[in-house]
């Protein structure tokens, strides 16, 4: 299978790397997206090492990670696969999800990512009743996100955080940060010295990609 390597997560919303996109996949059926194809490698290692089935992902775009997740967990598996627009998943990852044949094991909802983590929390079977989750959505929320998820997720499973070196800024002063990256480098920090605080999870940061964090629940 052929495989495009294609930067996108630094800018997920820039027209032409869309463009781009849809040109590959459209020109090339058996093309695979991949943002950064070393996290995406230990991404797999972790959802086989858990024996995933049931996963949570925060922030789709066009699916990559998605398509990689669904591709690893067994065929009566399911990913809750949640982002505030549809657009860009059905656009352009759909059609590649689709002609793999792992299209049933997703359940995207289009929404906000907290309401529908507030909702799976208001049926008690939810808790503790997923593998492995993956956040990858707007930063100022991680803390957020993972108060959530660490109800979710079953002792003994897995939450990879995204982005959480965010450019490297996480280790520059501010002063040398640029300005639309500050935000980002501030919620990436209160979230990096939170996660090695909270004793509720085993840590481990992967220098991959743009920075991964990994979470292992404890209790
Ligand atoms: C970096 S992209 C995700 C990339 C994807 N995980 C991949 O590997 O291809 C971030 C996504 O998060 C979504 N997002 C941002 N804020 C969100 C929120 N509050 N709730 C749900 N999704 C959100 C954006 O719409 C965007 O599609």
């Amino acid at each position: 299978m052929l495989q495009y390597i294609l930067e996108t997560s630094v800018y997920p919303r820039q027209p032409e790397v869309l463009k781009e996109l849809r040109n590959i996949t459209s020109n090339h059926p058996e093309a695979v997206m991949a943002t950064a194809p070393d996290a995406g490698q230990l991404m797999g290692m972790l959802l086989n090492l858990v024996n995933a089935k049931k996963t949570i992902e925060v922030g789709v775009f066009t699916g990559y990670s998605l398509l990689l997740t669904a591709l690893t967990i067994p065929e009566d598996g399911k990913v809750i696969a949640i982002d505030v627009d549809r657009g860009s998943y059905e656009e352009v990852g759909l059609p590649i999800i689709k002609k793999s044949g792992v299209e049933h094991k997703i359940d995207f909802r289009e929404s906000e990512a907290l309401p529908v983590l507030n909702e799976l929390l208001n049926h008690k079977s939810n808790e503790g009743g997923f593998d492995f989750a993956f956040v990858d959505a707007d930063k100022e929320n991680y803390w957020n996100y993972h108060e959530r998820l660490m109800r979710l997720i079953k002792v003994g499973g897995i939450i990879v955080y995204d982005n959480t070196l965010w450019g490297g800024t996480v280790a520059k002063p501010e002063t040398s940060t640029s300005e639309w990256r500050r935000g980002g480098r501030k919620a990436m920090l209160e979230l990096n010295q939170k996660l090695c605080a909270d004793q509720r999870v085993q840590i481990s940061h992967a220098v991959l990609g743009d920075g991964i964090t990994i979470c292992r629940r404890l209790y």
